[in-house]
C-alpha cells in the first residue's frame, strides 16, 4: 500500500515528456539568438587575421549552441513568470511540452558542449568568455537581477553585448579595443530596445510582478531614458570610425542609423500616453532591431572591403 501511494506521489517532472523535437529547438531561442550569433560572427569576422575557415565555423556554431543554451537555462528558470504572461504563456516549460529537467538537462548539457567546444578547438580566452557569458545572462539576470531590480536590463545587457568579444577572441585569443566598441554598441543599445518592448507589454510584466522599469519608475521617466541611452547608441554608432577601425562610408551609414534611432526614440518621448495603440514605442521596438543588424551587416561589408583594399 505504501509503495502504491509512493508511486501516486512521484514527481512527474522526472518522467520524461513527449516533446516533440520542435519544442526543443523553441528552448534555444531562435529567432533572438539568430541576431546574438549575427553580431558574434561580426566580432569574428572584422578581426584583422584570416582564420582556417573550420575553425570559423566551429566557433560561430560553438557560440550558437552556448547563446541557445542559455536561453534554454532561461525558460527553465523564468517558467513560472512565463506561465502568466501572455507573450510566454506558449513557451514549451510552462505549457508543459517539456518538463522543467528536460530543459534544465538540455541547457546544461549543450552549455559544456559549447564552452568545451571553443577551449579545445579554439582557446581558452573565447571558452572562458562563453562560459561567463552563459553565467551572466542565465544566472546574474535570470535568476537575480531580472527580479530584482529595474535596472535588470541595463545590467543584464552585458551579456548579450558580450558575444561580438567572444567572436574576436575565439580568432584572435585576444580582447582589444575593437570588441569592446562593438560590446559599448549593444550594451547601449539594449535599454531602448528592451524598455520600448516593456512599455507596450506593461500589463503582462505587472501580472508577472517583474519590476521593468516602467512598472517601477513610470512611464514618463522610462521614456526620457530611452530618449538619453539613444543619443549614447547614435554615439557609440560612430565610433569604429572615430578610433580608425571602419572607413567613413561605415561612419556616415552608422551616423544615419543612429540619427533615425534618435528621432524614433524622441517619437516615444513626445508621443507620451497620446496614442492608445502606442505606435511610437512598437516603432522603436522594430527599429532597434534593423539598427543592430544594419549597423553590423554595414562593418561586416566594410571590413572586408578594408581587408581587400586596405
Ligand atoms: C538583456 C538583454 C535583452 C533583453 C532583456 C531582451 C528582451 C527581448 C524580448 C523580451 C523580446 C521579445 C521576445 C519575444 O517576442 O518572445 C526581444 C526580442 C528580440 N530581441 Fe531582445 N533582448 C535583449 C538583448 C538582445 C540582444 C543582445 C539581441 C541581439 C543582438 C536581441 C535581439 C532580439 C531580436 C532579434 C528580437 C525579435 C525576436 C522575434 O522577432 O521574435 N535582444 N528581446
Ligand atoms: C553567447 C550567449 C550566451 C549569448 C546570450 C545572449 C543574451 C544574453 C541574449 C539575451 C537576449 C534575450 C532573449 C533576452 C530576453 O530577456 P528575458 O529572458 O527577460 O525575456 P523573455 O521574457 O522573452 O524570456
Amino acid at each position: 500500500m505504501a509503495l502504491v501511494e509512493h508511486e501516486l506521489m512521484e514527481d512527474t517532472s522526472s518522467r520524461l515528456s513527449e516533446a516533440m523535437p520542435g519544442d526543443f529547438l523553441e528552448l534555444l531561442k531562435p529567432r533572438v539568438m539568430s541576431l546574438v550569433v549575427f553580431t558574434a560572427f561580426v566580432g569574428m569576422a572584422v578581426a584583422p587575421v584570416t582564420p582556417h575557415p573550420l575553425l570559423a565555423v566551429i566557433a560561430v556554431l560553438a557560440i550558437a549552441v552556448g547563446a541557445g543554451a542559455s536561453g534554454a537555462l532561461n525558460m527553465w528558470y523564468d517558467a513560472d513568470i512565463d506561465a502568466v504572461m501572455s507573450r510566454t504563456a506558449k513557451r514549451p516549460v510552462p505549457s508543459g511540452r517539456v518538463t522543467p529537467r528536460e530543459a534544465l538537462a538540455f541547457g546544461l548539457v549543450l552549455s559544456v558542449m559549447s564552452v568545451l567546444t571553443l577551449a579545445l578547438l579554439a582557446n581558452l580566452l573565447s571558452a572562458a568568455l562563453l562560459a561567463f557569458t552563459i553565467f551572466f545572462y542565465a544566472v546574474i539576470y535570470t535568476m537575480w537581477l531580472k527580479r530584482s531590480t529595474p535596472q535588470n536590463i541595463v545590467i543584464g545587457g552585458a551579456a548579450g553585448a558580450l558575444p561580438p568579444v567572444v567572436g574576436w577572441a575565439a580568432v584572435t585569443n585576444t580582447v582589444t579595443i575593437e570588441p569592446i566598441v562593438l560590446f559599448a554598441i549593444i550594451f547601449l543599445w539594449t535599454p531602448p530596445h528592451f524598455w520600448a518592448l516593456a512599455l507596450f507589454k506593461r500589463g503582462d510584466y505587472e501580472r508577472a510582478g517583474v519590476p521593468m522599469l516602467p512598472n517601477v519608475a513610470g512611464d514618463a521617466n522610462t521614456r526620457l531614458q530611452i530618449f538619453i541611452y539613444s543619443l549614447l547608441v547614435a554615439v557609440s554608432g560612430v565610433l569604429p570610425t572615430v578610433l580608425g577601425f571602419a572607413s567613413l562610408f561605415y561612419g556616415a551609414v552608422s551616423a544615419a542609423l543612429g540619427i533615425c534611432f534618435v528621432w524614433y526614440a524622441w517619437k516615444v518621448w513626445q508621443d507620451a500616453g497620446r496614442d492608445e495603440k502606442l505606435t511610437a514605442e512598437k516603432q522603436l521596438f522594430g527599429f532597434s532591431l534593423l539598427y543592430l543588424f544594419a549597423v553590423f551587416a554595414v562593418l561586416l561589408v566594410d571590413s572586408f572591403v578594408l581587408k581587400i583594399w586596405g
